[in-house]
């Protein structure tokens, strides 16, 4: 709509007089200060359907300015862990520089080197744009990506693709994979919170879960991620976070002690 103008990540302040939910009281990301976190038993273990993607099946990987974005097929479901069934669409990053981590949550205040979002929608809507507007109507998976000793096999099928969507708007089809490669190896511990999305329109929809567990990528795995790609203006994509929310009275859960 008028004055839905381009934003960016240096004038974060400058969202909420174009987007007003980006001034609402229930955004993201937050600081998840483990003092505060309340423990949570009745949040139980997830179940993901037709997350092993076969190679025959392609997939849309595209830089869209802001983070490179994994179009999935909606055969992809999570049940269990969530109130309700949630069907995945996308999945994205957050990211740093060589100098500085770029997690969008952060543990204690301390940001991790990376983040990975998968973006679901409940399959009480027949869309995410039906959906991305409603209380509960989004779930998003994210997980911390922290600087490993060994490669990441999963994580390449990804990121050997980056060097051919380096510039803005670029898209490209990529083979299956197993995706659910991409989360932690334990799924078991996480946290939970109601938030939004960490972008405009900022929709305070988001059924957050943030696993204790973390993705290990070599140093040379997250240099690619660092310094591939391009936003605006062919400028490098780098520190595409942002800042923490208020958490206005919010309560963050946590399934372990
Ligand atoms: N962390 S997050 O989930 O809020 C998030 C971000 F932080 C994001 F930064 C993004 S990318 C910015 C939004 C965007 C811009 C252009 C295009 C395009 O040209 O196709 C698409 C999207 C981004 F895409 C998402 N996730 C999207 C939010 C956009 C609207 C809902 C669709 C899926 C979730
Ligand atoms: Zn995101």
């Amino acid at each position: 709509g008028p004055g839905h103008g381009h934003w960016n990540y240096s004038d974060q302040i400058a969202w909420a007089s174009d987007f007003h939910d980006c001034g609402g009281e229930s955004q993201s990301p937050i600081n998840i200060q483990l003092s505060e976190t309340v423990y949570d038993p009745s949040l139980g273990p997830f179940v993901l359907t037709g997350f092993d993607v076969p190679e025959d099946e392609k997939l849309k990987l595209k830089n869209n300015g802001h983070t490179v974005v994994l179009d999935l097929p909606d055969t992809l479901l999570i049940n269990g862990g969530l109130p309700q069934e949630y069907r995945a669409a996308q999945l994205h990053f957050h990211w740093g520089s060589h100098a500085n981590p770029g997690s969008e949550h952060t543990v204690d205040g301390q940001r991790y080197s990376g983040e990975i979002h998968v973006v679901h929608y409940s399959t009480e809507f027949s869309n995410i744009r039906e959906a991305m507007t409603k209380p509960g109507g989004l779930a998003v998976l994210a997980a911390f990506i922290q600087a490993g000793s060994e490669e990441n096999p999963t994580y390449q099928h990804l990121l050997q693709y980056l060097p051919q969507v380096s510039k803005e708007g670029q898209d490209m089809e990529v083979p299956g994979f197993n995706i659910g490669g991409l989360l932690p190896g334990q799924m078991d511990r996480y946290y939970r919170y109601n938030g939004s999305l960490t972008t405009p329109p900022c929709f305070q929809s988001v059924n957050w879960t943030i696993f204790n567990d973390t993705i290990k990528l070599s140093e040379q795995q997250i240099s690619i991620l660092e310094d591939t790609l391009l936003g605006d203006d062919d400028e490098i994509l780098q520190l595409n976070f942002r800042d923490a929310q208020n958490m206005h009275g919010r309560v963050i859960l946590a399934n372990f002690r």
